[in-house]
């Protein structure tokens, strides 16, 4: 295992030991970090020169724009835009952005890029020479890498962005294949001071000279540094250590679906954060259709938005849980695994199929949205309740004639025309109501079939089609007799009543009543599944599941086009018309970035997360978004907590239809020491015989440790929490099945901030320094997915692991539960 992680981590050896030629006298150290301290010198003062350069342009461009002819508004805006960018880019670099150098041989052919470093690979036939005591080369140029690229006055390259083709061998190149790479060196910087260098040695048999001198390899590699860091809340971005393998995924071609599996640890979260900073970098004109990257819960989200930013890129990147992909219809509930298993599977899309087009009958005596309002705020695409006229109060008089009437759809309607009483009964409506049914357009967008269709049935009562032999006469008796109707008081309030503007939520509500779901799930979900499915739609909120239901629904339902509202407007802007030409004058570049980002419903690149989990009614949501996009789908199946792989599979292939994809595995375990990862594989082994762990970087010599509920399992965990808070120096999380998540926290109360409580749903995609596991089998028992989700919890530790068992675990004398043992 470490032979092989060996070759394939290419930032550094595996557990710690100390490359060949490293060099420990600690004055070398010293004047290597003074080399890279002159030229982070010179790099900030050519940075300082752009920001003077970067102010000068804004304020010229305020000045040019009180000219205020049309062109020179527009050059002012364009200026400063770029101004604007360049402005906050260099501001926001300044910490930490020079992490990076390489040193290489010559190369096969001498062409230089456009950011100014030689474009070859491959060293030059002759740069390395041998004799019989070795072989000998000369370093032919040296590159910094940093988080953005700076060119001199001269246009030499002072620092290349880490995204440009020129930086991939700073990633790519190994001691097996190091292409031009002599030595790498991670920089280690705060603000403008260098704090440290560590190096590898990619030729290690080569006696290379730089300047003259022989090359000095510094330090015990960068890699090990980075994972022994103690963790806090928030995800680092790993731009200074990315490793080979994964650099293949972050620079793979975008040109349709990158498909990336790993175990836990692989760096697949961080894989995907780094790929949409390269995207934007590579084609920002094809990616201002924004990306879109969907998480599994919010507390990924929040772990995760850091990431992104600290790599120079906001604004055109939304980051999502799959939870508020909805706008307004935040998931803050829980299902249990077989309202789960009903809601997301394919079945529910038959399901609201039927609730679409019933809940008119439903909804039609009821303002929708009334009963469950509190945290559900307005539906986006609602517009107007039950009666836009305001009448729907009114509507029972056109049928019962009585308000105390229970509520359902109008059962009568009538109306005066051409002075006559025209009626149409309830059996006469509900024809009607059928035939324009039978159209396929989404049930909103059948409004005006159905006015139409009524219309026609009064026609034919009113008896005035024989009125007229001759048919234009005819045709004008009839237009006019249309627009008596159609513009009469009574029939607008009754048409809303009858065919209100159904909304997502108001269908989700008419599901919530159980009698009225067993119609529409009849020979779909099972009795058990409509009682419980019903009884969670009564709840204040939503769930993840409701969340793609209410997006199935939208879809479903349609929403009719209706005027555009114009953004409130300066009342001069309007008088002079300015209001064209400066749209959106007050809002910063980011407000705007936010805002574009906000309406957009569609993306150019979707990436998408833990992608084992999702359902397939959340594939269909999720491929709502990215229909014309290219993907990034990473995941790994063994973490799946969704029951059915083969039926999400399916709603995958259809989410990314024929577009072909470039399958990447990554294969290292940067998470878990070998400790750790040797017991979780226990777990795998039972959840997924016969798949592979990924193999672990490095190892702490900390086993796992197991503790058997003494008193109380609270004071268990309490203790046990305590005791791993005093032994790391980051975060510790307490992972509990789902329905101990609330008495969880409560154990952990005064502890400090350092201590999470998490259920082992919540745990997905976080870590922490250290993790307590309570009762491996009450996790396991949860769902049919329960192996799997035990494999997640874990495998969430960077050092230390304790496993709490109570007697459901059947725990041995040394405390080990069943699940755990050999
Ligand atoms: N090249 C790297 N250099 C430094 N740290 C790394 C590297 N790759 C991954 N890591 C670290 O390893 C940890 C795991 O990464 P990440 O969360 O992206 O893995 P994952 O594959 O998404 O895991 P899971 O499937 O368990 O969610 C993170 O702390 C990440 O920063």
């Amino acid at each position: 295992m470490a032979a092989q992680a060996q070759q394939e981590t290419a930032l550094g050896p595996v557990h710690g030991s100390v490359p060949e030629k490293s060099v420990k006298d600690d004055s070398v150290r010293e004047r290597e970090i003074g080399v890279e301290q002159q030229h982070l010198d010179r790099v900030y003062r050519r940075l300082e020169e752009k920001i003077h350069e970067a102010e000068f342009l804004m304020n010229d461009a305020a000045q040019r724009g009180q000219v205020g002819t049309p062109g020179a508004l527009a050059e002012r805006d364009a200026q400063v835009f770029r101004a604007g960018i360049h402005l906050n880019r260099l501001n926001n670099e300044f910490e930490d952005f020079l992490f990076g150098r390489i040193d290489l041989l010559p190369g096969k052919d001498g062409k230089k890029g456009p950011d100014g470093a030689y474009t070859a690979v491959e060293p030059a036939e002759g740069a390395v020479r041998a004799d019989e005591t070795g072989q000998y080369a000369s370093i032919a140029e040296t590159l910094h890498i940093g988080r953005i690229g700076v060119l001199d006055a001269d246009y030499a390259p002072l620092v290349i962005d880490w995204r440009a083709p020129a930086a991939a061998p700073f990633y790519r190149s190994t001691p097996v294949d190091p292409g031009r790479v002599v030595r790498r060196r991670v920089i280690r910087s705060k603000g403008r001071r260098v704090l440290g260098v560590e190096d590898d040695l990619m030729r290690p048999e080569l006696k290379a000279t730089l300047d003259g001198e022989a090359l000095p390899v510094i330090g015990d590699g960068a890699l090990m540094a980075a994972l022994g860091q103690a963790r806090s809340h928030t995800m680092r971005d790993i731009v200074a250590s990315i490793q080979a393998e994964q650099d293949l995924v972050i620079r793979a071609p975008a040109a349709s679906v990158t498909y990336v599996e790993g175990g836990p640890g692989t760096g697949k979260t961080a894989v995907a954060l780094h790929r949409a900073a390269y995207l934007l970098y590579q084609d920002r004109r094809r990616y201002a259709g924004g990306i879109l990257i969907v998480s599994p819960t919010p507390l990924l989200v929040a772990y995760t938005e850091g990431v992104l930013p600290s790599l120079g890129e906001e604004g055109q990147v939304a980051i999502r849980a799959i939870g508020s992909l909805v706008d307004d219809a935040e998931a803050t509930l829980y299902d249990s695994p077989a309202v789960a298993r009903a809601k997301g599977s394919y079945r529910m899309l038959k399901v609201l199929r039927k609730a679409a087009r019933g809940a008119l009958e439903a909804q039609g005596g009821s303002r929708q949205g009334s009963q469950r309002s509190g945290s559900r705020r307005g539906d986006r695409g609602s517009g107007r309740s039950s009666a836009g006229s305001g009448s729907s109060g009114e509507q029972l008089a056109f049928g019962a004639d009585t308000p105390e009437a229970p509520a359902g759809p109008p059962v009568r309607l009538r109306v005066v025309a051409f002075g006559r009483r025209l009626e149409l009964e309830a059996a006469e409506l509900d024809r009607v109501k059928e035939n324009a049914l039978s159209g396929t357009a989404p049930v909103n967008l059948l409004r005006p079939r159905a006015r139409k269709l009524l219309l026609d049935a009064l026609w034919a009562h009113s008896g005035a089609g024989t009125r007229h032999a001759d048919p234009e006469l005819a045709a004008e008796l009839r237009s006019s007799f249309d627009e008596d109707v159609a513009s009469e008081d009574s029939f607008i309030a009754f048409l809303d009543a009858w065919w209100p503007e159904l909304t997502p939520r108001g269908v989700l509500e008419a599901m919530a009543d159980e009698r009225r779901l067993g119609r529409w799930a009849r020979r779909i979900l099972n009795p058990g599944e409509v009682r419980r499915v019903a009884r969670s739609l009564k709840r204040d909120g939503f769930s993840v599941h409701d969340v793609a239901m209410l997006d199935e629904l939208q879809a479903i339902l349609g929403t009719p086009a209706r005027p555009r509202k114009r953004r409130d407007l300066d009342p001069l802007d309007q008088l002079t018309g300015l209001e064209e030409l400066m749209p959106v004058r007050e809002e910063t570049q980011r407000e705007r970035a936010e805002r574009l980002a906000q309406e957009r419903t569609e993306y150019a690149h979707v990436i998408l997360d833990e992608a084992q989990d999702i359902t397939p009614m959340q594939w269909r949501m999720v491929g709502r978004r990215g229909r014309h996009a290219t993907w990034t789908v990473v995941g790994d199946p063994a973490q799946s907590s969704w029951s059915d792989p083969d039926e999400a599979a399916q709603a995958r292939d259809e989410a990314l239809g024929s577009r072909p994809r470039r399958r990447f595995t990554l294969t290292v375990n940067y998470r878990n020491p070998a400790e750790i990862a040797e017991l979780a594989a226990k777990v795998l082994a039972l959840a997924m015989p016969g798949s592979e762990s990924p193999s672990a970087v490095r190892s702490t010599g900390v086993a796992p440790r197991f503790a058997v509920v003494g008193d109380s399992l609270a004071q268990t965990v309490r203790a046990e929490a305590a005791h791993l808070l005093e032994r790391v120096d980051g975060t510790v999380g307490v992972v509990v099945a789902m329905n101990r998540r609330e008495e969880a926290a409560r154990w952990l109360a005064g502890l400090g901030d350092r201590v999470v409580a998490l259920g082992s749903l919540e745990a997905k995609g976080l870590e922490y320094d250290a993790t307590v596991v309570v009762s491996p089998a009450e996790i396991a028992d949860e769902s049919p997915a329960g192996l799997r989700v035990l494999y997640v919890a874990l495998t969430r530790a960077t050092q230390q692991l304790t496993i709490v068992s109570g007697e459901r675990d059947e725990p041995d004398g040394n405390g080990v539960p069943d699940l755990l043992r050999d």
